[in-house]
């Protein structure tokens, strides 16, 4: 598909980033193209709004969960542009109020994150958005999460999945990823 090759001619890789033995794949020479960053936007909602919301059982998405901190990148836009609610997955100790927590093995560390106890009602739909899953160990805790707080996780997207890694194995809802990488 060309917007995917077009997509895919964006991304960069950085061997040895962060740590020695990863190969960072960096995702913001898309947002320094506009042609590029709007195809995106524009592959995603296209995806979300003939794929996703017809398998979800109220027929729309409530709310967008956007990851930090690439995952902010995305998920404010593609929720404008379905008329949903963004919700944040925060790391630890940067959310006010009462909160729901999960810590998390990542590709390169641990971590903790947070949402606001009152992002999501019970029943809601919830789509996930990040840039990229490695082990998955991120999106499974904002799966944790979400479900902690009675939403409904109806699909995870991302634009990068390295698949040697097997993370969508491990989650709780079908993924989608518009690039894939073996290595
Ligand atoms: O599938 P996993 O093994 O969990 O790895 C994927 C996660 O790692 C990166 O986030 P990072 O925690 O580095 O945060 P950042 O977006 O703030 O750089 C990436 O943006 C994903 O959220
Ligand atoms: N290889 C990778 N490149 C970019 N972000 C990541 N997050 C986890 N693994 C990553």
């Amino acid at each position: 598909m060309a917007d995917v090759d077009f997509i895919k001619s964006r991304l960069t890789s950085h061997p040895d980033f962060p740590k020695k033995g990863i190969v960072f794949l960096d995702i913001f020479p898309i947002l320094r193209d506009p042609l590029a960053f709007e195809t995106l936007i524009t592959h995603l909602v296209h995806h979300i709004t003939s794929t996703t919301i017809p398998k979800s059982p109220t027929g729309k998405i409530d709310v967008v969960v956007g990851l930090d901190a690439r995952g902010f990148l995305l998920g404010p836009i593609i929720a404008l542009r379905l008329g949903a609610a963004f919700a944040p997955v925060r790391k630890k100790g940067k959310l006010p109020g009462q909160c729901v927590s999960a810590t998390y093995e990542k590709e390169y560390g641990a971590d903790s994150f947070e949402m606001q106890a009152d992002s999501i009602k019970p029943g809601q739909t919830v789509i996930v958005v990040d840039d990229l899953i490695a082990t998955g160990g991120s999106a499974r805790a904002a799966g944790q999460l979400i479900s902690d707080l009675g939403g409904r996780t109806i699909e995870y997207l991302f634009i990068i999945e390295l698949l040697f890694l097997k993370g969508a194995s491990t989650l709780d809802a079908p993924i989608y990823s518009v690039v894939q990488s073996d290595d």
